[in-house]
């Protein structure tokens, strides 16, 4: 089970996440969110990560282009389209960085066909991302199969059986492991590590 922690926004609980095993660590740089860092932020949590794990920048408030640009500036491994973008979109971005994930929500009707954009996964989230809210994972009319991410509403005490219920290849959080709006519980984060690798899911 793939396992992304996102929305950190301090060098020490991206530290606590590398330790308690993450395969993957989020920095939002949404202007609107609580969880938005800026650059010299970004800079340091992606330098601290180093090759510990996956390092995604999350937007949804630029073009394209411009998001692309600064993932390659800031050096992280994965582009998190989040939302509004096109195939188009996603053909700038590409031009510029290999590794893209497409995040959407069944919300918007999206093609559940993981790559449709030329992306190496597919997140589904609620419709309000980084909201904590939870969506109904019966809803998909289709497995997607591959390299899809489940988000959205989770947290140490349901990750489990989310993971059981909907069979993704990979599990992200935000707001559930955090005491308030962009500040993360380090021991939530262990908590929510160990509760998605019980599963024995691989
Ligand atoms: O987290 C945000 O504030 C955010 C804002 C704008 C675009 C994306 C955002 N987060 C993206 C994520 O990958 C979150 O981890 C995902 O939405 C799950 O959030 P949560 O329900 O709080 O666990």
């Amino acid at each position: 089970m793939y396992v992304k922690v996102c929305g950190l926004t301090t060098v020490d609980a991206a530290l606590v996440a590398i330790d308690a095993g993450v395969d993957a660590i989020g920095v939002v740089m949404n202007r609107t969110s609580p969880r938005a860092v800026d650059l010299a932020t970004a800079r340091a949590i992606v330098a601290a990560v180093g090759d510990g794990a996956d390092t995604v920048l999350v937007v949804n408030d630029k073009t394209a282009a411009e998001a692309a640009d600064l993932a390659v500036a800031l050096g992280v491994d994965v582009l998190q389209l989040h939302g509004g973008y096109d195939a188009a979109d996603f053909a700038v971005a590409q031009t510029r960085l290999a590794r893209l994930w497409r995040a959407t929500s069944l919300a918007d009707e999206p093609d559940l066909t993981v790559g449709a954009y030329g992306e190496e996964a597919l997140l589904l989230d609620a419709a309000r991302p980084g909201s904590g809210q939870r969506w109904d994972t019966d809803a998909l009319t289709e497995q997607p199969g591959g390299r899809w991410i489940l988000a959205g509403g989770l947290n140490p005490g349901n990750v489990a059986d989310a993971i059981a219920a909907a069979r993704p290849w990979g599990v992200d959080v935000s707001s559930g492991v955090e005491s308030a709006p962009g500040v993360k519980d380090h021991a939530a984060i262990r908590a929510f590590v160990g509760a998605a690798r019980g599963t024995g899911a691989s």
